[in-house]
């Protein structure tokens, strides 16, 4: 409060002082323009920390200087004038004229220097004032050493100390008012120096100073309250319940020892680098890889930590004529989820026997491969031992371990004590089949990538489990393996991870290991990208309809389930059917064919072929039969058109003819014509070559048929009747209807379309033909020449040599058409041969030997 007052004092007689000085300048005074602006900064015996204060600080001194400098020549003017009364005699003026009097002492504005001068509300400066600490703090110290210390408890949480403070302490200063102002100082003195780190370094000082026990009380007293000061300045309060105990610790605890530990390396679990080498390029395939790695051996840059194997291609390389493919970091690249953890999946790593398939399974016996392959080999493509699906080791391959390329399984022992990248593979979500395994890196195509092991259970074993334990379930980790036993990895290693796709990344092989089977994932022909879900085909066998999967691979050619597609589905049917025709016409080609002797090197040796080849056959013949019934008819209906139109035109001849020539007897005319045939016969002899065919067949002529056409002596076509008189009139019928047939497409459609001419020259004969009618022609069928019938009966057993006789008789009249006729003839030997009478044919075995397994396939079925 006094220091309130005096500052009030202060300012109120500087205020006074300037109005006076104002007064005192009015007059015209020149020191007016010399005098300081109140506002400019002054010259101050304050320090930096005081000058930064406040501006009602420096005007404070600004007007007390200007008071003294203006001093000496206020001097004539205050002796000319009536003198005031004496500042002493109040206290006012006499503190003014003590200050002015010692104008070098510095003077504080304590208000400000207490920081209460703006915004501190009057009713805490009591408070304030009482808690805080005066003075010098050696002073202060010395005192502290002297003085009792009264503890007081406000809260229990909170204590205050406060010195009972001696009167003696304030008796050397008389002056309450100096006395005030050499607290504030000292205030101000302990406030500049009340950085955290003094204050406690000062309370430290203090305790360890205090001597004997009651200066050690006291300089806890004193710490304790410093402490206080501390925490009040940081905002933090210190929580400890007992100020002793705390006291205590603070004395007797040593600053906390922190050990830090040396930054390791932490290497990469997962992702597209993890465990590559340096010089790994991920552009190459493993063992290209190697191959380079030895060709860098001694060329390596070791000198910079280059950045993931890229800087120093670029290093090596010149980047403006050599730029290469940029792989995106494996996190970036690849959607899929990271790997996850699987609970409940108990892990094997190879594969245990379970109840009595150890036993069983010591029965069998495994066979024995070896290779004989080269070091430049190294046990590659063309390894005995690699096509037989066996791993090299000491025992059937002679080259070193490093040498051989084909030990898979020992690359896999290799792999799995290395890190994630050897290893490879890792358990993923998948959108819509559970878990599935992802490659952790490059596989080559053929290259192994994980075991398949589990526990190996009987068969029937495997059943109990699928009725029992696995009835509710709907994935299964049964794979059916070797000794007829199975491999259950419900327990077993991350390839029961594998999904099933329709068109699969993976295969899962069967391979012998030190004569042990055992099975392997291995990548497919086109290799595996980091990244890739592996899949293979599980050629799933359901066990029961129950069981039938619904397939979500999501190929193109998916076949809607796990396992073999459904059998009413089978689009490829068709194909099926297709494929066997074209089996059973290779195979009839091969029975039938003319340079096909030796039938017998195509019979098929497996049960499974001559199954197949019977069928094809049996589906071959039946086709047949069908086209030859088809032909057969067509001609049928044709031959009978054709014998309704010469009946009916013979007929209306006859009745004409009854009706203008007297006929002949019957013997006479036969006599005749003989004669006649004989002439021409003879003429013929000579003249043949030069005599023009036709196609057609001419009867032989009466002799009431006008002699006009042919003049005495000229020549007439020879026909078959003519040359083999003995035949019948019938038979020329029937031999004409059957070149019709063998030709069909030389003949006309119908007899109606013949020429005038021809129909002339058929009517003509027809005198001497019987009426032929569909009976007559029946009649005749039954004679001898049947066999020249064979439309009629395209599925009766013909046999080759019979045709033949029947081509022979009738070749004659037209080399062209000749060999024609008989290439038909032939086609529909065949075509006839394929009927039912094939199958007699070869039960009877009349193709001489030629395709035993085909015939004896096709009697059983038949
Ligand atoms: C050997 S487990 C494969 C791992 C299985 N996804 C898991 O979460 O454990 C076989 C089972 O996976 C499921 N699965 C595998 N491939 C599938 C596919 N392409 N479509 C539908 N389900 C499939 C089936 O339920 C099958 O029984």
């Amino acid at each position: 409060m006094a220091g309130r007052a005096t500052s009030r004092d202060s300012t109120a007689s500087t205020s006074s002082s300037l109005l006076a000085h104002a007064q005192q300048q009015q007059p015209g005074s020149r020191t007016s323009s010399s005098a300081s602006p109140p506002t400019s900064t002054p010259p101050t015996s304050l320090g930096d920390e005081a000058s930064v204060l406040s501006d009602a600080m420096k005007l404070e001194h600004t007007v007390e200087a200007a008071v003294e400098s203006l001093a000496p020549l206020a001097q004539p003017e205050a002796q000319a004038a009536p003198s005031p009364a004496p500042e002493a005699s109040t206290p006012e003026s006499g503190r003014r004229a003590m200050r002015a009097s010692r104008a070098s002492v510095t003077t504080y504005n304590v208000q400000i220097l207490a920081g209460t001068a703006i915004h501190t509300p009057s009713k805490y400066l009591d408070k304030h004032h009482k808690n805080v600490l005066h003075g010098d703090v050696e002073t202060l110290r010395e005192k502290f050493r002297t003085a009792p210390v009264q503890i007081i408890h406000k809260s229990p949480k909170k204590r205050v100390f406060r010195r009972q403070e001696s009167q003696e302490d304030l008796k050397d200063i008389s002056d309450p008012a100096e006395a005030q102002l050499a607290t504030e100082a000292a205030e101000a003195q302990r406030r500049k120096s009340t950085r955290v780190h003094d204050l406690r370094k000062e309370a430290f000082r203090n305790s360890l100073n205090a001597a004997g026990e009651a200066l050690a009380h006291t300089g806890h007293a004193l710490m304790s309250g410093g402490k206080d000061m501390l925490q009040s300045a940081l905002g933090k309060r210190s929580r400890a319940t007992n100020d002793e105990e705390a006291i205590d610790q603070s004395t007797s605890t040593e600053p906390e020892k922190v050990f830090f530990k040396p930054k390791t390396k932490k290497w990469l679990k997962q992702g597209l680098y993890v465990g590559q080498h340096r010089e790994f390029d991920p552009r190459f395939s493993e063992s290209q890889n190697r191959m380079r790695r030895k060709h860098l051996k001694n060329k390596e840059n070791r000198v910079l930590p280059l950045p993931m194997f890229a800087g120093q291609r670029m290093l090596e390389t010149d980047p403006q004529t050599e730029w290469r493919d940029f792989k995106l970091p494996f996190d970036t690249y690849n959607p899929l989820p990271r790997k996850v953890k699987v609970d409940g999946w108990v892990k094997l790593h190879k594969n245990r026997f379970i109840g009595d398939a150890s036993a069983l399974w010591k029965r069998e016996k495994q066979d024995q491969s070896s290779c004989y392959c080269s070091v430049e080999d190294g046990c590659g493509e063309s390894c005995h031992n690699r096509i037989m699906s066996y791993e090299c080791d000491s025992t059937n391959c002679k080259l070193s371990p490093e040498q051989c390329g084909n030990r898979p399984f020992a690359q896999l022992k290799k792999r799995a004590k290395g890190n994630g990248y050897d290893y490879g593979v890792e358990v993923v979500k998948t959108e819509n089949r559970g878990y599935g395994v992802r490659a952790m890196r490059n596989f080559e195509p053929h290259q192994v990538i994980v075991e398949y092991a589990g526990e190996i259970i009987t068969q029937a074993e495997c059943e109990r489990r699928m009725k029992q334990v696995y009835k509710k379930d709907t994935c299964y980790y049964l794979m059916s393996f070797d000794n007829k036993m199975i491999i259950d990895a419900t327990r077993g290693t991350i390839a029961r991870f594998v999904n099933h796709s329709c068109e699969p990344n993976c295969e899962m092989i069967k391979w012998t290991v030190g004569s042990e089977p055992r099975m392997a994932l291995f990548a497919g022909s086109r290799g595996i990208t980091t990244g890739e879900e592996l899949t293979y085909d599980y050629n799933f066998d359901p066990f029961s309809s129950k069981n039938i999967q619904a397939c979500r691979c999501g190929t193109e050619s998916c076949r809607g389930v796990l396992g073999p597609r459904p059998k009413h589905k089978q689009p490829e049917e068709k194909g099926l059917a297709s494929a066997l025709i074209s089996g059973a016409k290779r195979t009839y080609q091969q029975l039938l064919g003319p340079g096909s002797g030796s039938g017998s090197s195509s019979i098929p040796n497996s049960p499974k072929k001559r199954k197949f080849t019977s069928m094809a056959s049996s589906i071959m013949t039946k086709a047949q039969n069908a086209m030859a019934e088809n032909v057969a008819a067509r001609l049928r209906a044709e031959q009978e058109a054709a014998e309704a139109k010469a009946a009916k035109a013979s007929r209306e001849n006859r009745a004409k003819r009854r009706s203008s020539v007297k006929p002949l007897r019957r013997s006479s005319a036969m006599t005749l014509t003989s004669q006649r045939a004989k002439i021409v016969r003879k003429v013929t002899r000579h003249s043949l070559p030069a005599l023009k065919t036709t196609t057609r067949t001419y009867t032989a002529k009466t002799a009431t048929t006008p002699i006009k056409k042919y003049k005495p002596g000229a020549l007439k076509p020879v026909t078959k009747a003519s040359r083999f008189g003995s035949l019948s009139k019938s038979n020329s019928v029937i031999a004409k209807t059957k070149r019709r047939m063998s030709a069909p497409e030389k003949m006309p459609e119908t007899p109606t379309e013949m020429s005038e001419d021809e129909s002339e020259q058929d009517e003509s004969s027809d005198d001497e033909t019987p009426n032929i009618t569909p009976a007559s022609l029946r009649s005749a069928k039954k004679n001898n020449f049947t066999q020249t019938t064979l439309p009629f009966k395209p599925l009766t057993g013909v046999s080759k040599a019979t045709a033949s006789t029947e081509l022979d008789f009738d070749d004659s009249d037209d080399e062209d058409v000749a060999p024609r006729r008989k290439r038909q003839a032939t086609a529909s030997n065949s075509v006839r041969g394929s009927g039912s009478g094939v199958k007699r044919g070869y039960t009877r075995g009349g193709r001489g030997g030629r395709g035993r397994g085909g015939k004896r396939g096709v009697s059983s079925r038949a």
